[in-house]
């Protein structure tokens, strides 16, 4: 894209700052903001945002990997649980259950970082109403709703707000405010997935506007899910929850669409590619071994596909576009592919799990920010079970208030429960 700042022009040091900054990105808007910040030394502070609202699935290893970056490249880096976003999105869900949703995003994310040697004390998370009901904030949206038409706002949040027959204001509200946090987060550059760009747009446009500075953006592509094709909410399958047990792994892999060959319509390999192989580059990278490779290869290889010798024996790779590769000339068979797949997987999420499993915080948490839906039916099966064995109580109770009187006072009793109404 064309950019009409002037040119910046970094040192080598600096150079590899900025790549490692901007490497594995789909796309940046506005990169000389962040050049001229490297170049000048200042502290270059960026954020990513979060709607807290449906569970969160293993594609969010994809931002957080990237904020690993950040931090490597000394970037200021905050997360901001943008907890009135999520409730102006269609009232996805009412604003008390966003608060239990923050708690819960808040403790998984740092589970994750932690689980990919991310150093958390380096982030700096934010939860969005701490600072959008200031007075100054307040009057920033005014002044932003004062020359932002219906047409505008709508099509900037077209990828990102829930798409009714009958809008809310408060949706055509959620772009422009996600721009003004730039401004009151103090960022030079907001991250985001590329699902974002238009909001991204509206906000570059906006903020000079508004008297403010115009920020960058960088943006990471989306992963696909796993059914192949477009990341589907409605399909559970298609998602793998961060506490998915090692069964439900292993029950959607199998359900994915990997077809012999097919290198372009495959989540897995869309996986491999935007999560598998970058966190096995970053933990080589730090610990001096990929978790992802066999162990006697783990120091060289960054992913092994274990297979027995009547197979062709295990297969080792470096990088991405080899293994892609192998799929495409069918060397690597759909098989071994989803068992290498579920086992990265696995070793994934295993440390979320534990964590998990050891804090009843973080189980309370979850349970309140979740709770299991009501089924009508279980519901009913449910409340009569409960009336059952209050009646057998009351007769439990009965028979013990009963129990100085004639046992002939007592058979009555059961007598009269027992014999049907004519
Ligand atoms: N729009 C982001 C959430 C977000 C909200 C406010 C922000 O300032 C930034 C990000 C999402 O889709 O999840």
């Amino acid at each position: 894209m064309a950019d009409n700042s002037k040119q910046v022009h970094l040192n080598n040091e600096q150079n590899q700052r900025f790549n490692l900054i901007t490497r594995s990105l789909h796309e940046v808007l506005g990169a000389d903001i962040v050049k001229q910040k490297i170049s000048t030394g200042e502290q270059l502070k960026c954020y990513w945002g979060t709607a807290p609202t449906g569970r969160p699935h293993v594609g969010y290893f994809v931002p957080l990997v990237k904020i690993a970056d950040f931090l490597r490249a000394g970037v200021e880096v905050k997360v901001l649980m943008a907890d009135i976003h999520a409730f102006l999105d269609n009232l996805k869900a009412p604003f008390e259950l966003v608060q239990d949703r923050v708690k819960y995003y808040t403790k998984l994310l740092r589970s994750i970082f932690i689980s990919l040697d991310v150093p958390v004390d380096n982030l700096i998370f934010v939860v969005g109403s701490s600072y959008q009901l200031t007075p100054q904030y307040s009057m920033d949206s005014y002044r932003l709703a004062a020359m932002t038409t219906e047409h505008d706002a709508k099509k900037a949040g077209a990828e990102v707000v829930k798409q009714v027959s009958s809008p809310l204001l408060s949706g055509m509200l959620y772009p422009g405010l996600q721009a003004l946090d730039e401004e009151h987060l103090g960022c030079d550059f907001q991250f985001g997935g590329v699902d974002q760009r238009k909001i991204f747009v509206m906000a570059e446009s906006l903020l000079p506007k508004l008297g403010y500075a115009k920020r960058a953006h960088l943006m990471n592509a989306m992963v696909p899910g796993l059914a192949g094709g477009k990341m589907s909410s409605s399909d559970p399958n298609s998602k793998i929850d961060f506490l998915d047990s090692a069964a439900d792994v292993k029950k959607k892999i199998k359900l994915a669409f990997c077809e012999e060959g097919n290198v372009q319509e495959n989540g897995l390999l869309a996986f491999l590619k935007a999560v598998v192989l970058p966190i096995a580059a970053y933990k080589q990278l730090i610990k001096g071994a990929s978790p992802f490779a066999a162990q006697d290869a783990a120091n060289d290889f960054l992913f092994s596909v274990t297979r027995p010798e009547r197979f062709g024996g295990s297969l080792h790779y470096k990088d991405y576009d080899k293994i892609e590769h192998d799929f495409s000339t069918k060397a690597l068979h759909p098989g071994d592919l989803k068992k290498a797949v579920e086992d990265a997987i696995n070793t994934l999420l295993d440390p979320i799990r534990k964590d998990f499993e050891a804090d009843e915080e973080f189980k309370a948490v979850e349970k309140a920010a979740y709770p299991p839906p009501i089924d009508p039916a279980a519901a009913a099966k449910e409340a009569k079970k409960a009336k059952n064995e209050a009646k057998k109580n009351k007769t439990k109770a009965s028979a013990a208030t009963f129990q100085q009187q004639s046992v002939d006072s007592v058979a009555d009793q059961v007598e009269r429960v027992e014999i049907p109404k004519q």
